[in-house]
C-alpha cells in the first residue's frame, strides 16, 4: 500500500479513527470521543462502529496495529500509547523509512513510563554498568536508540510480554518495560533506575503540519472540527464551575481563594445585600478549599462539572 494517505486509499468523505478493541485505552478513548459529541451504531462484530452524529467511524483493533493502519492510510487517526507510536516510528526510520506519523495531541490518560530496571541487589551507579549486559524488553527500538545515545554496548533481548520475569529465568540481566504503580517490578525483585520515556495515550495521525495538507476531501474539515472539540474537552477536563453567595464585605477575603479562576461573574441577588458568584476554576476544587471558602463567608457552595468549552 502507498505510504502517502492522500493517494493511499483515495478520497473518502468519512473520517476513520482506530482505537484499541479491548485493554487499558479502549474505554477512556471511547469516553473521550463521546465527550467530543461522537456517537456510533454498534456493529454485530464490534470491529467497526459506524458514526451516527458525525461521519466519523471507529475501527477497533490491537493497539500495536494502529501506527501501521495510519501509515497505510487505512485509518486517518488513532488513539494509542506514545510508547507504541515512538517504538514503531524509530523502528521504521532505522529501516530507512521516513517519519510516517506524529502525535497530534496528548490525551491525559493511560499514563505510564518506560523504565530500565535492575535486580534489587545491584548497587546502581550509572548507565555505564549496563555495558555487556543483556536487557529484555518489548521496546527494542527505543531501548537500542537510548543505548546507542549513551554509547553502551548491551545485548537487547526482545520479548513480547512477561518481561519482568526474564532476569529470574536467566534470559537477561536487566529489563526495560512499562511501569505505572511499580507493583510488577517489586513482585519480581527489580528496581527502576532510569526513565527512558514518559508515556500517555495520544491522538496519532499522519505526519503533517495541518490536516489540510493531508486530505482534500471532507476528512480535513472533520479532523479540524474534532481537534477543536478535543481541545475544549481536554482544557475543561479538571475544571469545575463553582457557585456561591456571599456578602459584599466578604469578597476581598474570598477572591484570594480562587487564584485559578477565570474572572468570576458577580451578580446582585434581588432584594438584599448578598451577591451571587460564579467562577470557573481550573485547579482542584477540594473539600478543604470549600471549607476555607465557607470560613471566609461563602454560603450555599455548589460545585458543578464542566463538559466542554468553546472559546
Ligand atoms: N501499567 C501499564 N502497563 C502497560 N501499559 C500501560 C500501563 N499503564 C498504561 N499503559 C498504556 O496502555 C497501553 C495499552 O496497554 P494494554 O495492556 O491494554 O496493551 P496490550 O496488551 O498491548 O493490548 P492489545 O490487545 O491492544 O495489543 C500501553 O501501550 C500503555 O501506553
Ligand atoms: O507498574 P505496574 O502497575 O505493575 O504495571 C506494569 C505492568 O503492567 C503491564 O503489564 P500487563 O498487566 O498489561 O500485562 P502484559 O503486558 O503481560 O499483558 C506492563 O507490561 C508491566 O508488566
Ligand atoms: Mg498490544
Amino acid at each position: 500500500m502507498s505510504m502517502n494517505p492522500k493517494s493511499g486509499n483515495g478520497a473518502r468523505d468519512r473520517l476513520r479513527i482506530a482505537i484499541q478493541k479491548s485493554g487499558r485505552l479502549a474505554e477512556p478513548a471511547r469516553a473521550l470521543l463521546n465527550a467530543c459529541g461522537l456517537s456510533w451504531r454498534e456493529s454485530r462484530d464490534r470491529l467497526f462502529c459506524y458514526g451516527e452524529s458525525l461521519p466519523v467511524d471507529l475501527l477497533l483493533v490491537r493497539d500495536d496495529d494502529i501506527p501501521g493502519l495510519i501509515r497505510d492510510g487505512v485509518c486517518d487517526l488513532g488513539v494509542v500509547g506514545r510508547n507504541v507510536l515512538l517504538e514503531q516510528d524509530i523502528a521504521l526510520r532505522s529501516e530507512g523509512g521516513t517519519t510516517a506519523f506524529r502525535e497530534w495531541r496528548a490525551l491525559g490518560f493511560g499514563g505510564c513510563r518506560l523504565a530500565l530496571a535492575v535486580p534489587e541487589g545491584w548497587a546502581w551507579q550509572s548507565p555505564a554498568q549496563l555495558g555487556s549486559t543483556r536487557i529484555a524488553t518489548s521496546y527494542p527500538a527505543i531501548l537500542r536508540q537510548w543505548l546507542d545515545g549513551q554509547g553502551i554496548a548491551a545485548e537487547v533481548v526482545e520479548l513480547s510480554g512477561s518481561v519482568e520475569i526474564a532476569p529470574r529465568l536467566g534470559q537477561a540481566d536487566a529489563i526495560c518495560d512499562l511501569v505505572s504503580s511499580g507493583a510488577t517490578l517489586a513482585a519480581n525483585q527489580l528496581k527502576p533506575v532510569m526513565t527512558l520515556l514518559e508515556s500517555e495515550a495520544v491522538l496519532a495521525g499522519p505526519a503533517a503540519e495541518n490536516f489540510g495538507q493531508l486530505w482534500d476531501d471532507a476528512r480535513g474539515e472533520l479532523a479540524e472540527l474534532l481537534l477543536r472539540r478535543l481541545d475544549g474537552v481536554l482544557r475543561m477536563r479538571h475544571s469545575k464551575l463553582l457557585m456561591f453567595q456571599a456578602s459584599r464585605e466578604a469578597i476581598p477575603s474570598l477572591l484570594p481563594l480562587l487564584p485559578d479562576a477565570e474572572a468570576p461573574t458577580v451578580m446582585q441577588v434581588d432584594g438584599g445585600d448578598a451577591l451571587a458568584l460564579q467562577a470557573l476554576c481550573h485547579g482542584a476544587v477540594t473539600w478543604q478549599r470549600l471549607e476555607e471558602l465557607k470560613r471566609a463567608g461563602a454560603r450555599g457552595l455548589l460545585v458543578l462539572p464542566v463538559e466542554g468549552m468553546l472559546a
